[in-house]
């Protein structure tokens, strides 16, 4: 696949490392949501690998998000088929049973925010000008209940609230203060810390980890699991109202227009 580049590594450790490379911004295409579920489920099914490291191959920019594009004046088809690898990414990740640690080197909003809320744990580059945040209120779009539920269970209803009510998007300051990202480090450190993070994580048996992990994230698996369809349902017919077009396509020219 050509789109999303994914390095992955899998040292002595036990550990892979997955660097997104879909420039300009590593938006989450189809094509690029569908290598990063194959690239999971491999090294999950391989008993080699306990633990993935998360982070961008590209200069300030973690994950812009989904790719806005896939959500403009599409077919119901293709929304379906879009959506259904949104829904498998992030079962896959939320529901892995490896250690999975984002290390967030640039921005990263919406789904790029979803990626590293869906790790177990996140290291952010102290850089003040790298932002992170659910901000699809932002965009006229709404986070869905299994954005919002893991949002909820990093940072706690009431910030979850105010943040996806405002879709805001945090400074990596603000965002550690609120408990979004775990640590903040130098960004030339980022990828050492993140080693040392594993390797606190991996030096636990890895059955109790894993039973733990899914005692803790099983009823917001399940949740979606049960309602898939109707999730998919309720994403096609949101997206296919005109005022919702309207503001995504809104949207896309702000971004243009910034640049000049
Ligand atoms: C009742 C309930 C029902 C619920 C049903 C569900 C409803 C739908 C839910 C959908 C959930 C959506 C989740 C998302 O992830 S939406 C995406 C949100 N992302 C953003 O808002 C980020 C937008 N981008 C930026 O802010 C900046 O690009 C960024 C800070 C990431 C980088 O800035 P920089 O200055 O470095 O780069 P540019 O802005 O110049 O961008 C370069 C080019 O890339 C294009 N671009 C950027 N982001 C995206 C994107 N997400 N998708 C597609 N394209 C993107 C940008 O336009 C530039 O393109 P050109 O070079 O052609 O101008």
């Amino acid at each position: 696949m050509a789109a999303a580049t994914l390095a992955r590594r899998i040292g002595r450790s036990g550990v892979a490392v997955m660097k997104f490379k879909s420039p300009p911004v590593n938006s989450l295409s189809l094509e690029f949501l569908t290598e990063f579920s194959i690239s999971l489920e491999k090294l999950e099914n391989n008993r080699a690998c306990r633990g993935v490291i998360i982070t961008s191959a590209l200069p300030k920019i973690f994950s812009s998000g989904l790719d806005i594009t896939e959500m403009c004046g599409k077919s119901i088809e293709h929304y379906t088929e879009f959506w259904r690898a949104v829904q498998e990414m992030w079962l896959r990740l939320y529901g892995s049973n490896m250690v999975t640690v984002a290390a967030v080197n640039g921005s990263s909003p919406a789904g790029g925010c979803l990626i590293a809320l869906s790790c177990d744990y996140r290291i952010m580059a102290e850089n003040p000008k790298f932002s992170i945040g659910l901000n699809e209120a932002q965009l006229g779009i709404v986070a869905p209940f299994w954005f919002k539920d893991t949002f909820v269970n990093v940072v706690g209803h009431r910030i979850a609230e105010r943040s996806l009510q405002l879709g805001s998007l945090h400074p990596a300051p603000e965002a550690h203060k609120l408990g979004l990202v775990d640590e903040l480090v130098p960004e030339e450190k980022l990828m050492e810390k993140a080693a040392a993070v594993m390797a606190q994580w991996l030096a636990l048996p890895d059955h109790a980890r894993q039973l733990t992990k899914t005692m803790m994230r099983k009823a917001v698996l399940d949740r979606l699991v049960a309602h898939r369809e109707e999730d998919i349902k309720n994403f096609i017919s949101f997206v296919s109202k005109e005022s919702i077009q309207k503001s995504l396509r809104m949207y896309m020219e702000m971004l243009k227009k910034k640049k000049s």
